[in-house]
């Protein structure tokens, strides 16, 4: 069986948790919205609406939906099932989140995939930090990791460590400061494979190097403006080579896209994504990609 060490083959299965899951009650919003650093309390119901379309789109796509489990533990972070694993090809890395409020929810994670009989390569430990969303597979054969606030040297000793026999070039690219610790600011914010020679990119927040790399190994970068960067516009999924998902209110990203040959689907994300500030590859844990 191989897992996931791509960022665009076909989706096969994936793990996400529903909002009615994460998300609790509107009370439940209200009281812990500040405290996990929303742009706004999301409305309850409307985030219960924008998630059926959401699975619908991915159900049209995706054989496997998997769910994680509702649990007291873990907070309404817990709805971005993206960051607190990654998929190599053998299995999963089970990661301890940059966010402190956000740590317990690689222990459920790892018991869910016990669970479930999917293998666990390795895990983080001692002073490691690292999010899914700083962790790129660039190709099949080479791991880009971003290092922020979410993600810390030590965790990309240990994950070079742990890949050593799966990758050819481990990458890594020094995040920006940005708009500071509080907010979240992964690697997977400023690109977004569509294709193996296709990416959206917000380059404003790109190093030069990464950048230049990425044109050398003749990939094409798509250009997100600054007011749909803003609009989470830079966070694509694949849900197979340029077949893929974006929230609404991207038009000129969706346009540029299309030009490129791929076709988009779109999903209204203003509780589920846009507040939170976790798009559609945030959502999703891809753990087979063929
Ligand atoms: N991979 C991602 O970019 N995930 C987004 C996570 C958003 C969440 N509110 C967080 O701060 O971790």
């Amino acid at each position: 069986m191989t897992y996931c060490n791509s960022m665009v083959g076909k989706l096969e299965h994936v793990i996400v948790k529903h909002p009615r899951d994460a998300f609790i009650s509107q009370n439940h919003l209200r009281e812990k919205w500040e405290e996990f650093n929303y742009i706004e309390e999301p409305d309850y119901e409307e985030a219960l609406k924008e998630y059926e379309q959401f699975l619908t789109v991915l159900g049209e796509h995706v054989d496997q939906i998997d769910f994680l489990p509702a649990i007291s533990t873990t907070g309404l972070d817990s709805l971005y099932a993206h960051d607190p694993v990654k998929f190599t090809n053998e299995g999963a890395i089970i990661l301890k989140s940059g966010k402190k409020l956000r740590q317990p929810e690689a222990d459920v994670y790892k018991h869910y995939l016990k669970r479930k009989n999917i293998p666990i390569i390795g895990e983080l430990s001692g002073d490691a930090v690292a999010d899914g969303g700083d962790i790129v597979w660039l190709d099949e054969r080479t791991l880009v990791v971003g290092r922020g606030y979410r993600t810390n040297d030590e965790a990309i000793r240990q994950l070079k460590e742990m890949t050593a026999g799966l990758v050819d070039e481990f990458i890594v690219v020094a995040l920006p400061h940005d708009k500071g610790e509080e907010e979240c600011l992964h690697l997977m914010s400023f690109i977004s494979m569509v294709d193996q020679n296709l990416a959206v990119v917000y380059s404003p927040l790109m190093p030069v190097f990464f950048r230049q790399l990425l044109i050398e190994r003749g990939i094409k970068l798509i250009e997100v403006s600054q007011r749909e960067y803003m609009n989470l516009g830079c966070n694509v999924l694949a849900l197979a080579p340029r077949v893929c998902m974006i929230t609404t209110g991207n038009d000129d990203i969706k346009s540029q896209l299309e030009k490129a040959g791929a076709t988009v689907y779109e999903y209204k994300g203003n509780e589920i994504s846009y507040k939170g500030t976790g798009g559609p590859t945030c959502l999703t844990c891809p753990v087979v990609r063929k």
